[in-house]
């Protein structure tokens, strides 16, 4: 660190004048860097805990911490599996708030597009800083009152890789520190990849200060009346408050890996996506990777941990959710995981769906707003058949009940926190500094009607239209609810850092040498046949689709026939040897004319509507031309 004597000195003073009688109970501060100095003792003059702890993320830390709740209460030992925890949040506290979530700048137009008038903008919300710094000063001043100040240094990706990034977080909750140090590299070393640098500022707060002024149910303090979640991309900044739920409080995840890291990946040249990354191993041996944007609750977690039908082929999981890729000099696309564990969905995950999934969180899980069986073990929705079924339950609220009664056993957005590690098929080079090839990217969504199970786009352009066009049946992930179809263009609606349209044209502009752009598919693992039944079986058996896939990808002769939308499989080159039970290729890749005309007719006004004059006009030539093509389909 090149600190002079008196800069130390200097800093050190401001320190402790702000710091004022605040005791730093573990840690010590002199060995961190000036800028994080700075940071926490701003901080701490705001928000005015009551003790500062200086995270390392050893292993006594999270004892010392996993003690001190679950003697409180707010987790519970689960004893069926080892060191195991299940947490029931306040049940307003269960989802992410995407109402009260902001993106602040100081221009409107670099974060927002330029909206039809009198529509409501979906992608992203704007606030001016001047507006915001008035909604802040409501929440902030004096909000960790009688709290303990967390302050956990995290790296998104491997420590010290030149695609990670570092960054500090603050908070006053014990169940967000526990689940970064899951989530997240959380580290000491973090400081020294710091040294004068820059970092992003995180800053979190569950905003109930003591004495609280309202009333705390399952220990769980929260102010979901006050949730707000601002950030601020040009200075780096992410400031959270009334909310413990992960996507709302674990800040290296949406709010940084995705809302931040999208506008640092635009201004440096690469992209941060709602992705998977997952390899496929064909039984030649060959390896092909492949990255997969599904927006919340659509089948990621279970795509990227798939155990494959087919015999002889082998899947590996890179991550779950969020990937950071950038071309490098020689052109290749390579990525990078830059989380450390999952926070997957636990309903419908078991034994049959996701056997990958369920052997990760056998230990150092968190379980949160799941239920629990009598014997210390996890329930939910989905695990019917891997329980005894008369077993005594308590529910995610603490209700007495039974497989078979009536309601449901665990909260639909109930989650497991665990060390990615642990999956049984992580890759190897899942934390390689270099990242992995990316030789497709596949967009898709739940979609009940019309959408085939799989299709190839014409270009990078054509591609990338098909994903600024993604929809999606809504899920629990967020607050919306019903069967609605939403609009969640390259499954980042929720997660976007800038001005959608901008965004666009940063991915079109990197189609450019020495780039290889990879080959852009999408898929639908949800259509229903005439009764609601799902047309295709899905999990295990996607490996089918991945099959045909990366076929394509190295180029193989005679794979697919050309419709209206793009590329789709011929019949008799695509796996169906073995299904169990036959399926409905006709209506799993039936166009539906009308349906697609009213489809794209959809996506034009979402389109014009929501983007405007933002959108590309590369995007408005691909949508005529595929509208032409749809025109000329036979009734
Ligand atoms: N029918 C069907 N359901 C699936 C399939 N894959 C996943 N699901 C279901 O979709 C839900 C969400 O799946 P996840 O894999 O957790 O979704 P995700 O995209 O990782 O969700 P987030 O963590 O919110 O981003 C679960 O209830 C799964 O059981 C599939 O191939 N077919
Ligand atoms: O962020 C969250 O709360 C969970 C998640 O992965 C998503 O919603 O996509
Ligand atoms: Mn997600």
């Amino acid at each position: 660190m090149s600190q002079s004597d008196d800069e130390v000195i200097e800093v050190h003073e401001i320190v402790v004048k702000r710091l004022g009688p605040v005791p730093i109970i573990k840690g010590d501060f002199h060995y961190l860097p000036k800028k994080a100095k700075k940071f926490i003792a701003k901080w701490v003059s705001i928000m005015k805990p009551r003790c500062l702890y200086l995270c390392d993320g050893s292993q006594s830390e999270a004892d010392e911490i996993i003690q001190k709740l679950t003697e409180r209460g707010t987790l519970t030992k689960l004893p069926k599996y080892e060191n195991c925890y299940l947490c029931r949040t306040d049940p307003a506290d269960v989802a992410r708030v995407e109402s009260k979530t902001w993106i602040v700048s100081q221009e409107m137009y670099d974060t927002v597009p330029h909206l039809k008038g009198g529509v409501k903008g979906i992608m992203g919300q704007w606030m001016s800083p001047q507006r915001m710094q008035e909604q802040m000063d409501l929440r902030f001043p004096g909000c960790m009152s009688g709290r303990t100040m967390f302050v956990i240094p995290f790296s998104m990706g491997p420590i010290g890789s030149p695609l990670s990034k570092v960054a500090i977080q603050l908070t006053d909750s014990n169940y967000v520190l526990l689940c970064m140090r899951i989530m997240t590299r959380v580290s000491h070393e973090v400081y020294d990849v710091l040294g004068d640098n820059d970092f992003v500022q995180c800053i979190h707060s569950v905003g109930l200060p003591r004495p609280v002024q309202r009333k705390t149910i399952n220990h769980w303090p929260c102010n979901p009346e006050k949730i707000m979640i601002a950030h601020f991309p040009e200075e780096r900044r992410i400031c959270s408050f009334g909310s413990g739920y992960g996507g709302n409080s674990l800040l290296g995840k949406k709010c940084f890996a995705l809302r931040i890291a999208s506008v640092i990946a635009r201004d440096e040249g690469w992209l941060a996506e709602h992705m998977l990354l997952m390899s496929i191993i064909e039984p030649s041996g060959r390896e092909t990777f492949v990255a997969a944007a599904f927006p919340s609750a659509c089948g990621k977690t279970n795509l990227a941990m798939l155990q494959p039908t087919l015999p002889g082929y082998k899947t590996l999981c890179v991550g779950d959710d969020i990937a950071w890729m950038r071309f490098f000099e020689d052109g290749s696309l390579r990525g990078i995981n830059p989380e450390s564990g999952f926070f997957g969905v636990a309903p419908g995950t078991n034994y049959e769906t996701n056997p990958n999934a369920m052997k990760t969180f056998q230990k150092n899980s968190i379980f949160t707003n799941v239920a629990e069986t009598a014997d210390g073990g996890y329930y939910w929705e989905g695990m019917e058949n891997e329980v005894d079924k008369t077993i005594a339950i308590t529910t995610w609220l603490g209700q007495p009940w039974r497989i078979g009664m009536p309601g449901k056993s665990s909260h639909p957005n109930s989650r497991f926190t665990a060390p990615a590690g642990q999956c049984p098929i992580i890759h190897p080079k899942w934390e390689d500094p270099n990242g992995v090839p990316v030789s497709a990217i596949i967009f898709g969504g739940r979609r009940p009607t019309g959408v085939p199970l799989v299709f190839e786009t014409f270009s990078w352009e054509h591609g990338i239209a098909v994903g600024a066009c993604v929809k999606s049946e809504a899920t629990a992930a967020a607050e919306h609810s019903g069967k609605q179809i939403m609009h969640d263009p390259m499954a980042m609606r929720p997660f976007m850092g800038y001005n959608f349209g901008h965004y666009l044209k940063h991915w079109l502009e990197l189609n450019r040498p020495p780039h290889k752009c990879p080959k852009i598919f999408h898929v639908n693992w949800f259509r229903l046949d005439d009764h609601g039944e799902f047309l295709w079986p899905g999990f295990g058996e996607n490996i089918r689709v991945l099959d045909w896939i990366i076929r394509r990808v190295h180029g193989e002769k005679d794979l697919g026939v050309e419709n209206a939308i793009g590329i789709v499989p011929r019949k008799d080159k695509f796996r169906l040897d073995g299904l169990k039970h036959p399926i409905d290729w006709d209506h799993l890749f039936s166009l539906p004319k009308n349906y697609w005309l009213d489809d794209t007719t959809d996506s034009r006004h979402f389109l014009e509507d929501m983007v405007g004059n933002d959108v590309p006009q590369v995007i408005w030539d691909e949508l005529a031309a595929q509208e032409k093509r749809i025109t000329a389909l036979k009734d």
